[in-house]
């Protein structure tokens, strides 16, 4: 198994209103994000992928995200709060549906952590 990772970042408003009072108020943070996608075959150039390919799929997604008030995103509502642990969630899902519209069922996302301060990080793992 082959595991790549491609680091981004983007920055965003939000509210959660389950955790401490502090983060019920609107405000922001500067997410750094890790991608990472796995598989077993490597193609002719002994890639699993480029990860130019995984760069552009990452970004398009960072667009939907990027500068934006979370909690107004039709991504987002009660039931899915903009917390670190929802948006790797769906930074993983959109990744995934691009790679399976475009590369195959050969390059998985197993992982997105989404780090929303220097000490806090919340990461999804891909079943
Ligand atoms: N499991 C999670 N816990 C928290 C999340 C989250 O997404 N997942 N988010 C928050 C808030 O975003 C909040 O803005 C962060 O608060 P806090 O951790 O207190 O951040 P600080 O940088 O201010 O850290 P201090 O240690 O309080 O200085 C909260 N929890
Ligand atoms: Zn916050």
């Amino acid at each position: 198994m082959f595991e790549l990772k491609v680091v981004t970042r983007f920055a965003a408003a939000h509210q959660l209103k389950m955790v401490g009072a502090k983060c019920e108020n609107l405000h922001g943070h500067n997410w750094k994000i890790e991608v990472y996608v796995g598989g077993k075959e490597l193609n002719k150039a002994g890639v699993l992928v480029d990860f130019g390919e995984i760069k552009k799929y990452v970004a398009e997604i960072m667009q939907q995200i990027d500068h934006k008030f979370l909690n107004e995103l039709e991504l987002f509502n009660d039931n899915i709060p903009p917390s670190s642990e929802n948006i790797a969630l769906y930074i993983a899902r959109a990744l995934q549906d691009k790679i399976d519209g475009s590369i195959g069922d050969s390059v998985k996302v197993t992982r997105v952590a989404a780090w929303e301060s220097e000490d806090a990080c919340a990461t999804y793992i891909a079943d």
